[in-house]
């Protein structure tokens, strides 16, 4: 599972057609996408299902893992790899339950929620907000490096993928930290080069 260059994004992120900019993305080399359709502008019920079938389409084709944030009900109608589950979203245990065979990954945002989540069932964790984000309305306050390395140094083997304020030139702070990757959102939609942002995400 390669989570090195992940990238997520909805509608509600972007300034032009979704499918062009993953399209983009996906060409420059993102190994990893996230459907995240949520928040202010963002589609619901059958439009949000088709641009989610179009944006799947995309990564079917340039080989990128594809999964799906929150809205479960969308896993198995976009044959998703996977999903992505925060701490307020349906219990790990539940999810792992009704989908044995797909990757999961779980938000942590401190040592309480790790200590209080089944982190064996997961695939891989996502951890931040590691720097001021303005594209989570209810992200946590800025962890910092120093929670991918305390996170490093208790799960030696378990992918970790830094989030949050996560750009171009801070990237490879991220993953000498010791995490595998980095997961995007402005890094990608709002730059008006996707190739080198994507290329530069160390
Ligand atoms: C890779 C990755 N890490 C963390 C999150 C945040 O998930 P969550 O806390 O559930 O918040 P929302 O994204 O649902 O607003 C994520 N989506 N992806
Ligand atoms: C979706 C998400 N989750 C976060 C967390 O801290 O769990 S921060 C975030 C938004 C990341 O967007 P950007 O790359 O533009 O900062
Ligand atoms: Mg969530």
């Amino acid at each position: 599972m390669n989570l090195r260059k992940y990238f997520i994004m909805g509608s509600q992120n972007c300034d032009r057609k979704p499918e062009d900019i993953l399209e983009e993305a996906a060409k420059a080399g993102i190994t990893a996408f996230q459907f995240r359709e949520k928040g202010e502008g963002s589609l619901t019920g059958k439009e949000k299902l088709a641009l989610g079938q179009r944006l799947r389409d995309i990564c079917a084709r340039h080989n990128v893992l594809f999964f799906v944030n929150d809205d479960l009900d969308l896993v198995e109608p976009l044959e998703a790899d996977g999903l992505h589950i925060g701490q307020d979203d349906m219990p790990l245990e539940k999810a792992r339950e009704i989908y044995p065979d797909k990757k999961i990954g779980l938000s942590v945002s401190n040592q309480a929620e790790v200590d209080n989540s089944p982190v064996h069932l997961a695939d891989y964790l996502g951890a931040g907000s590691v720097f001021a984000t303005s594209s989570k309305d209810d992200a946590e306050q800025a962890v910092g490096l120093e929670w991918i390395k305390s996170l490093r140094q208790q799960y030696p083997d378990i992918p970790i993928v830094g989030i949050g304020g996560i750009t171009e030139k801070n990237a490879a702070s991220v993953i000498k930290a010791g995490a595998d990757g980095v997961a995007v959102i402005s890094a990608i939609t709002k730059t008006d080069n996707i190739e080198r942002a994507v290329k530069s995400l160390s």
